[in-house]
């Protein structure tokens, strides 16, 4: 998948799915080492749903050992949920070293409409140019208009996800970074085209640092394909929801969905993510 570099975004919801098991497959088999810098919240889940995808990550974020360890990994994930002034400088300098070791890296601007300090923190987060941002209609909002929200009810989101594709374009557009933003239905663009997930299911928002984990699924799906970040992006994003979709059907509510979505995500084979993948073009 790495040599072929290609701008067309597959058309047919049936390539797109088999797309995704391939991406699913190739973290299976490569690995790849993600660096998370990311909340207090979300290191648990985000780490074992890195684990369950067959990816190796890894919580290190002190500036003492940013320029030596952020060249080993293939990607990195940045996430400003408990954000303090201190951790600022090392996720600053983890972008700059994984741009300079030609790794992608992935940021996830928590909240970024509730506080002036979060907002401008991850403006320029943004600026240091991420291969992928990936938010809630809130965040992506927020990040477009350049203010913060006074209705903002922190890191959940008072927006639908439709209600910021326009925004994901345009902010696509001026940052150079693709922009997903996440909901009831996924969209990810370059800033042109527009591509749609439909898979999930609404008790995610029910289970805190989902978010926070798919967005580092979506770093360890860019890593292995980094030439085409949309399609990695979408199809770390249908296999997440596909995975808990599975869950649900063994689940009781927000805490054995959180367990069976690690196991589903593990378990999952060809013909449950051909069967079930929704990846379609806007
Ligand atoms: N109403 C919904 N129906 C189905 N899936 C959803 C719904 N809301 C969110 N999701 C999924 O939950 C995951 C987290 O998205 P979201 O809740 O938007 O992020 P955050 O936790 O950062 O606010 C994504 O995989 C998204 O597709
Ligand atoms: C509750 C909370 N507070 C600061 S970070 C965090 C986790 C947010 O996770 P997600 O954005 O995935 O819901
Ligand atoms: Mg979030």
């Amino acid at each position: 998948m790495e040599e072929e570099k290609t701008n067309t975004i597959k058309e047919n919801p049936i390539e797109l799915a088999q797309q995704a098991w391939t991406h699913l497959e190739l973290v299976r088999k490569k690995s790849p080492l993600i660096q998370c810098i990311t909340n207090f919240v979300s290191m648990d889940l985000m780490a074992n749903t890195l684990l369950s995808a067959g990816a190796s990550p890894a919580m290190i974020h002190s500036v003492d050992e940013i320029p030596e360890f952020t060249p080993k990994a293939l990607g990195v994930c940045i996430n400003a949920g408990t954000l303090t002034p201190d951790w600022l400088p090392g996720m600053k300098l983890a972008a700059q070293v994984a741009n300079q070791s030609k790794k992608p890296w992935v940021l996830d601007p928590v909240a970024a409409g509730g506080s002036s300090f979060r907002l401008k923190a991850c403006l320029e987060l943004l600026a240091l140019r991420p291969s992928v941002v990936r938010g809630n209609g809130s965040e992506i909002l927020a990040l477009f208009k350049g203010s913060v929200d006074s209705n903002s009810k922190g890191v959940d989101s008072v927006y639908g996800s439709s209600d910021a594709v326009e925004a994901a374009k345009s902010l696509a557009q001026q940052s150079g970074s693709i922009v997903a933003v996440s909901g009831a239905v996924d969209f990810i663009t370059d800033g042109d085209k527009v591509v749609c997930v439909h898979n999930g299911v609404p008790m995610l928002q029910k289970i805190t640092a989902s978010g926070c984990s798919v967005t580092a699924l979506i770093s360890a799906f860019v890593a292995v394909d980094p030439s085409h970040p949309v399609e990695a992006t979408a199809s770390a994003l249908a296999i997440f929801g596909v995975s808990s979709e599975i869950g649900m059907d063994m689940a009781r509510g927000p805490a054995s969905l959180r367990t069976h979505l690690i196991d589903s995500l593990y378990g999952l084979d060809e013909a449950t993510a051909l069967a079930r993948v929704r990846i379609s073009r806007f």
